[in-house]
């Protein structure tokens, strides 16, 4: 997969160097380019920003060097590519996404920041690619950078071959629509607090039984909107 990411702050993405993704993009198994929008800008002051037409608090991103750089970017691309737009107004990024993304050939992430981009790029950007606006949450950040961060993180771990055991993959939360079960390890004992007693048994029946107890009773605690989720696939 190739992942192309344009931001006004390239120096944020540099942590994608290190760590799983660093080793999957050492590796070939992801091509990540980073790119800073403000290479297409052509006055002095590498200007991206304007005052928003109607008046209003705040700037805008200017369209022109986003049109450029989209330009360059998809012009130099072997297959038509997904074009994903962080944005507090998009549809929410959930692991279905995360999934959908992973088995994409080539996604350009496009981090706006001020209040927004200038709305015509994204109509432009639909001759270019299949244009998503993705928000991460019901809550506001600065710019897209973080939100992109998070879903080349979510999206790249299902990548076959960057996370080392793929079986580590299935019973995570939201996989299977539920929570994940707790996890305990050595020692059995610490500061009056045991392991649950089943999963000392070695009876692999009781444990699997005893985790998707687990999984159902925090699910319906923590999370009852996925179980509703989950009547309506039963
Ligand atoms: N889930 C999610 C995504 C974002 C997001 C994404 C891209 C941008 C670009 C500028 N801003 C700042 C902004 C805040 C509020 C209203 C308009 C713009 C962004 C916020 N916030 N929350």
């Amino acid at each position: 997969m190739r992942i192309d990411i344009v931001t006004i702050f390239p120096d944020f993405f540099d942590v994608l160097e290190v760590s799983l993704l660093g080793k999957a993009r050492s590796s070939g198994l992801l091509d990540v380019r980073v790119h800073d929008l403000r290479d297409w800008t052509h006055d002095r002051h590498r200007t991206v920003d304007d005052t928003p037409y109607g008046g209003g608090a705040g700037m805008v991103m200017k369209p022109e060097p986003w049109g450029e750089a989209l330009d360059e970017i998809a012009r130099d691309a072997a297959s038509r590519p997904t074009i994903v737009f962080p944005s507090p107004a998009g549809a929410v990024f959930t692991q279905a996404t995360a999934r959908e993304f992973s088995g994409l050939e080539h996604i350009v992430f496009g981090c706006g920041r001020y209040e927004g981009i200038d709305e015509r790029v994204f109509d432009y950007a639909g001759t270019l690619g299949d244009v998503r606006l993705v928000s991460l949450g019901d809550y506001v950040l600065n710019g897209g950078e973080v939100a992109v961060m998070a879903m080349v993180e979510a999206a790249g771990r299902l990548i076959p071959g960057v996370v080392g055991n793929p079986d580590s993959l299935v019973e995570e939360s939201h996989e299977d629509g539920l929570l994940e079960y707790p996890s305990f390890t050595k020692p059995s004992v610490w500061r009056e607090r045991e392991v649950p007693p089943v999963l000392l048994s070695g009876n692999h029946g009781a444990v699997a039984a005893w985790r998707r107890e687990q999984q159902i009773e925090r699910t319906r605690a923590r999370r009852p909107d996925l179980l509703s989720d989950q009547e309506g696939r039963a």
